[in-house]
């Protein structure tokens, strides 16, 4: 495994993940932060590429902008059932909420009945997180199973201690090439830092293309080049050559 290389401002294209590989995991999803020095620096990384920085998350894109604030930046969230093509742009929602309303009727008995297991309803999407009770994971995931069972329309996946469901159709792979597809990204190299299963979609997009894909931590991956963990991603942020 090689260590992610120097990047060009002119040709490359940034995607970044963000839990993870911006901020450090915690139990509480509310309390992550990042200091106002990094975000300087990707406001300043944003200039250099000409808008060609986009957050490629999990998280909604109005969670993002909290954290984020005051960065102004292209963003992909509930990985990829929201977009904003690029900084300044409109929020768009690919899906509402209601699909999702009789996963969260079925969801209440188990919550009721296990109180460490906590709900993030994310609107399009409801995530059931589970590091501070692992010994609840296997219930999380099997209440999940159990209440999007039958719905075509709808896709469970796993991710760093919890497991979400939300509509199938998009993934991080395909939210980075719709974002190739237009400026400001259009032309140039994408480059993608992740850490999560979930990240490997876009990962592999990136590799298949011949990109710069890049894995943060030490779990397996499909992507040639590494970091070891959001220290380190900071460090390369300052010296990846933009
Ligand atoms: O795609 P990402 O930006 O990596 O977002 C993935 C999920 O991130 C959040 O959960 C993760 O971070 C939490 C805070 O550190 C942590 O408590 C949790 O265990 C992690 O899985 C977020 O809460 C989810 O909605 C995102 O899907």
């Amino acid at each position: 495994m090689k260590r992610a290389p120097a990047i060009d401002p002119k040709t490359h294209a940034l995607f970044l993940d963000f839990d993870g590989t911006l901020v450090e995991l915690v139990d509480d999803p509310s309390a992550v932060a990042l200091a106002a020095d990094r975000i300087e620096r990707l406001r300043e990384i944003k200039e250099r590429l000409s808008g060609a920085l986009a957050i490629v998350s999990g998280r909604r894109i109005a969670d993002l902008d909290r954290f984020l604030a005051p960065l102004d930046f292209a963003a992909a969230g509930v990985h990829g059932l929201e977009r904003r093509r690029r900084p300044g742009g409109a929020i768009e929602s690919l899906m509402t909420s209601e699909a999702l309303d009789p996963v969260r009727n079925a969801l209440a008995p188990t919550l009721e009945e296990n109180r460490r297991l906590a709900l993030e309803d994310k609107g399009t999407a409801l995530v059931l997180h589970y590091r501070t009770a692992p010994d609840l994971s296997e219930v999380a995931k099997r209440v999940m199973s159990d209440a999007a069972k039958g719905r075509d329309d709808l896709v469970v996946m796993a991710g760093d201690n919890i497991v979400e469901v939300h509509p199938s159709g998009m993934d991080k792979g395909r939210a980075l090439e719709d974002f190739m597809a237009e400026p400001p990204f259009a032309g140039r190299i994408p480059v993608y830092l992740g850490d999560d299963t979930t990240d490997e979609f876009a990962l592999r997009k990136v590799s298949e293309s011949g990109g710069i894909a890049i894995k943060v931590g030490v779990k397996e991956s499909i992507a040639p080049y590494r970091l070891a963990d959001v220290a380190d991603v900071h460090h390369w942020l300052d010296v990846c050559g933009i």
